[in-house]
């Protein structure tokens, strides 16, 4: 494209799931949209995140429940686990949902699409291996990589990371994952669970640092219970190949120890994907962590420029990412109106138990509204279906302001995913817990998690001296008659 009406009425740099929304958004609105990808679309969810990971923790709950049949009265086995043929099966997911982020499907939604590296030549402007492609707006959407802390020996000893772990054809038969976060979890639980010995070392005090305390406490005894050796407050000061595999310094406090690992996947951090993009000369400014700063519009320091997804900054989800980049196109294309508010996101660690959690955590509620905040903590060893599933360790924590609305949520059961959607809901209406008592939930489900806590909440209201002098008033009326 050169001049007039071949410059682009959208150009957008990634094609990942914040990308590829964008470029379906613009189609749809009938734009002239281009998209560049270096790589190949569908970025880290469909291939090295969320489609690997879940398919991954799929066939390690699969060999758990085989292990645990014992307490439903069927015969417990250790199975046997085929680790090329699981990951075959991996492979098979991400080729099963690949064809919706395809070129070709892009093609078919009206957009173009460009294989190769582009890179901000201008303010207008952008170069796809030496090919100029001039824009009235742009988008980047470029995600984020994993990053190595900086251990002495880290890189001689070949760590894994998110990208390399899929790439395994064996189990490593002792595995020792840096950083407790999502990732750490996720992987460090479906390793241990289809065979491998599993250390999960974190810096933090405790695991999820994001989450709710007690949700940390929950996962870290499961993880335990999976026979993960769960290190916290420690960091890996040294990594040394070995002739049969790799050794880490480990330090904790005043304490240090070292441990034999056959591989080390690394978990700790990740880095917007900026550099070479030539954003100076695209006049897009950077925030002080590195991710291209945004205002709440998604719009970058050069107006025409947006940014959406991982680069952000924002929280890494692929929800977050797409939400983004139909946001950024509509923005960019028909007006700057829409805005994401991202205090009212939903997000699921997809360990066993899941952890899903929404809005703001019991200490930041308190910390923005002060001590007005109030917590209801519904524990589910009285909900059915968790005793009939023999699962009954978890939780809906709930925290509220001072009206009774739904501020934020932490969930953790077995399918707290599914569970969190109702106060996502909730939480977006600015509604109350109670107001969910009145809806009919199906039994015996998980969401009974959620109802049984409204159901508890609303009673409560009703005992309140208010509502008890108006009680008695009518309890006496009626006795009258
Ligand atoms: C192991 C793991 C599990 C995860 N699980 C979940 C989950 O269960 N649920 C969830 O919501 N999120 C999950 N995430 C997070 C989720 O994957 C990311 O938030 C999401 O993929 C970000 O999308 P994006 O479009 O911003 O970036 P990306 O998906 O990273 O896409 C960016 C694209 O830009 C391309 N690119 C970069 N630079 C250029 C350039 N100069 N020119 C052309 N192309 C370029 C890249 O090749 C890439 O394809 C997980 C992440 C990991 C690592
Ligand atoms: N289910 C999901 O939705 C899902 C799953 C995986 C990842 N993700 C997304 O991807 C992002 C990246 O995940 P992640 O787990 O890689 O990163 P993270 O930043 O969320 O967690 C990294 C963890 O490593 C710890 N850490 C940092 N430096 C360390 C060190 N030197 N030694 C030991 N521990 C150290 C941190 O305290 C933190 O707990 C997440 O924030 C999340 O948004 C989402």
């Amino acid at each position: 494209m050169t001049r007039g009406s071949d410059v682009a009425d959208l150009v957008i740099v990634g094609g990942g799931t914040a990308g590829i929304i964008a470029a379906k958004t613009a189609g749809g609105l009938g734009a002239r949209v281009v998209l560049v990808e270096r790589d190949r679309t569908g970025g880290d969810c469909l291939w090295t995140g969320c489609v690997p990971s879940k398919s991954l923790i799929a066939a390690a709950h699969t060999a758990h429940r085989m292990r645990r049949a014992g307490r439903f009265g069927i015969t417990p086995v250790e199975p046997r686990v085929d680790f090329a043929a699981v990951m075959a099966q991996v492979r098979h997911a991400i080729e099963r949902i690949e064809p919706v982020d395809s070129p070709a499907s892009l093609s078919g939604a009206g957009a173009r699409v460009i294989s190769g590296t582009a890179v901000f030549t201008g303010p207008d402007e952008v170069r796809v291996e030496g090919r100029p492609l001039r824009f009235r707006h742009a988008l980047i959407a470029t995600g984020s990589t994993p990053a190595l802390p900086p251990v002495p020996g880290l890189t001689e000893v070949d760590p894994l990371t998110s990208d390399s772990v899929w790439d395994l054809t064996r189990l490593p038969a002792r595995l020792a994952v840096l950083g407790g976060g999502p990732v750490g979890c996720e992987l460090g639980q479906a390793f241990a669970r289809l065979g491998a010995e599993v250390t999960i070392i974190e810096a933090a005090e405790r695991l999820v640092p994001r989450e709710e305390p007690r949700a940390a406490i929950a996962l870290s005894a499961t993880l335990s219970a999976d026979g993960i050796r769960v290190l916290t407050s420690t960091t890996v000061t040294k990594a040394a190949r070995q002739a049969d595999g790799t050794q880490l310094e480990l330090t904790g406090g005043d304490r240090t120890q070292t441990i034999d690992v056959d591989r080390v996947l690394v978990a700790t951090r990740r880095r917007p994907r900026t550099d070479g993009l030539g954003l100076e000369q695209a006049g897009v400014h950077l925030d002080e962590r590195g991710h291209v700063a945004v205002d709440a519009k998604l719009r970058t320091s050069n107006h025409r420029i947006y940014a959406a997804g991982d680069v952000t900054g924002a929280p890494a989800f692929t929800h977050v990412a797409g939400v983004h980049g139909s946001m950024a196109a509509t923005n960019a294309l028909l007006a700057p109106v829409r805005r994401i508010d991202h205090d009212k996101i939903p997000w699921v660690t997809f360990t066993d138990p899941e952890i899903a959690h929404v809005g703001l955590t019991e200490d930041r509620a308190r910390r923005r509204h002060g001590d007005a905040v109030r917590v209801r903590v519904l524990r589910h060893e009285n909900v059915d279906r968790a005793i009939v599933e023999d699962d009954t360790d978890g939780f809906t924590h709930v925290v509220l302001d001072a009206k009774g609305r739904v501020l934020g949520a932490t969930i953790v059961a077995p399918r707290a995913g599914e569970m969190i959607a109702e106060l996502t809901g909730l939480l977006a209406r600015g509604g109350r817990l109670r107001d969910l008592a009145s809806v009919i939930h199906p039994y015996p489900a998980w969401t009974d998690g959620v109802w049984n806590a409204a159901v508890i909440e609303s009673s409560e209201a009703l005992r309140a001296p208010v509502m008890r002098r108006l009680t008695g008033a009518l309890l006496r009326l009626h006795r009258a008659r």
